[in-house]
Order: structure tokens, then C-alpha cells, then sequence
């Protein structure tokens, strides 16, 4: 069952749209490097996943036809056929769940460290125990090793500090919930059929998704196109967001 999720546009109404889906524990502030650099070109549409932020966080587990499901409604609810699409991590599962099962509403597909299958599904099932039993705070330091590389951390600790606050303040139950999505993930079998024209990104030191999970995801989609930015681990969107924009620009502007 779908929920109308809370979302910021930015950029002109009659440019094309590109929806952002962000990671686990995230809000569309993680966004805003992108939405700086393509909202003067591109309608920006970011939103907070479900159980995220301010969307509503309904009861978990949820699934990846529940997070997709979100975005058709959310275009639905915006007027938008079919919008351009980039997600990261749990946002890319979801851009290639709607590829593949609403092809109709997506236009041109960015992946960024992301993962057709994310095991083992054992991690996950803890994750949302100790999340549900501690709270989100007790993995959000955790959570930022993996986001950023120690040079990132030392150049920049008040980023970290800040994004630190972003994801400890995401509800335990929804945090659990996508865990959930992604312990029950497997896209595999989907990657073949998807007909948006699509661009891979991994970060070269991402730990969570590291390039081999993008490997498989690219060798899966015909046609599809795949990059590696140096120096980025698993939010490569903000670390190398001077690298990653222009990737975007130019999927995107086709
Ligand atoms: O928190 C992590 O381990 C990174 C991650 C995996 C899926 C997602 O959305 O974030």
C-alpha cells in the first residue's frame, strides 16, 4: 500500500523532471548538492522515503513494491507521466524496482552505489533489531564510516556531525522497515528487462556497495553504462558531488 511521501521541488515547472531517492537513513537533504546543480535545468523533485523525515512511517516490514509504489503515486500526485530517476543505495533498488515494473513512468535511470542484491539477508534482520531496540543513534556513527572516506571526515567534521544528527533522527520503525526491503531484495532477475537507458555509479571505496555490486548490476541492463568515481565511499553523491553532477546533467539532458 502506497503513502504520499513528503517532497521539495526545485527548478522550473516546465523543465523535465528528475526524481532523487535517497539512502537508508537519509532525508532529501542529502540531496542538496544535486538539487544546486540541476535544479537551474531540470524540475528536482527529492523526497523522504517512507518512515524517513517527514513521510509517514507506517507499520514495517516494508517492501521494494511498497518504496517504488511511493514514487508512482508521488508522480501521480504531481501530474508527471514519466520523470528522469536517480537513486542511491536503497533509492537505486527502488529506481530499478519501477524500471522494471512501471517502465511507463521512468524516462532515464541513474543508479548510484547501489546493489541488485545486498546480502547477507541476516545483517539486515539484525540491523532492524538493534535499531528497534536502541534506537537509530546506535548505528548512525557506523552508518558514516561507510558514507564518507576518512580524508572526507577529516576535511569536513561538521558535515559528518550534521548528516550524523540527519540519520539519528530517522524512526526506528521506519529505518527497520527498509531494512526489511532490502533483506527481502533480490532484483537480479529483473535487470534484463529493464529498457530505460541507464548510467551505474560506484564510489571506489564504497564498503556497503562496493563497484563489483555495480559491476553486476550494469553487465544485467541491456545497454546500460557504468562509472567508478575515486575517492567516494557509499554517499559518493556528496563526496565527489563535483564528479557525480555532471555524470547526471549528461544522462539525463541525453
Ligand atoms: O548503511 C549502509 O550500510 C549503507 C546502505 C545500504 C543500503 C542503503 O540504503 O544504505
Amino acid at each position: 500500500m502506497s503513502v504520499d511521501v513528503h517532497y521539495r521541488i526545485d527548478g522550473p515547472d516546465d523543465a523535465p523532471a528528475v526524481v532523487l531517492s535517497g539512502s537508508l537513513g537519509s532525508t532529501l537533504e542529502m540531496w542538496e548538492p544535486q538539487a544546486a546543480a540541476l535544479s537551474g535545468d531540470f524540475r528536482v523533485i527529492r523526497y523522504d522515503i517512507r518512515g524517513h523525515g517527514s513521510s509517514p512511517v507506517p507499520d514495517g516490514p516494508y517492501s521494494m513494491a511498497d518504496l517504488g509504489s511511493d514514487v508512482s503515486r508521488l508522480l501521480d500526485r504531481l501530474g508527471i507521466a514519466r520523470a528522469h530517476f536517480a537513486g542511491l543505495s536503497i533509492g537505486g533498488m527502488t529506481g530499478m524496482w519501477l524500471a522494471a515494473h512501471a517502465p511507463d513512468r521512468v524516462d532515464r535511470l541513474a543508479l548510484l552505489c547501489t546493489s541488485a542484491q545486498l546480502g547477507p539477508p541476516e545483517n539486515w534482520a539484525q540491523r532492524a533489531a538493534a535499531v528497534r531496540a536502541e534506537g537509530v543513534g546506535a548505528v548512525a556513527a557506523g552508518v558514516l564510516e561507510r558514507w564518507f572516506t576518512p580524508a572526507f571526515a577529516e576535511r569536513e567534521p561538521d558535515t559528518v556531525e550534521r548528516l550524523t544528527a540527519m540519520v539519528a533522527g530517522t524512526p526506528a520503525e521506519g529505518y527497520a522497515g527498509c531494512c526489511a526491503a532490502i533483506e527481502h531484495m533480490d532484483l537480479r532477475a529483473d535487470l534484463p528487462g529493464i529498457t530505460a537507458s541507464t548510467l551505474v555509479v560506484a564510489g571506489a571505496d564504497d564498503p556497503s556497495t562496493p563497484p563489483d555490486h555495480a559491476q553486476r548490476i550494469a553487465a544485467g541492463i541491456p545497454g546500460a553504462r557504468m562509472r567508478v568515481v575515486p575517492g567516494a565511499a557509499h554517499l559518493a553523491s556528496w563526496e565527489q558531488a563535483g564528479m557525480i553532477n555532471p555524470l547526471l546533467r549528461e544522462h539525463f539532458a541525453g
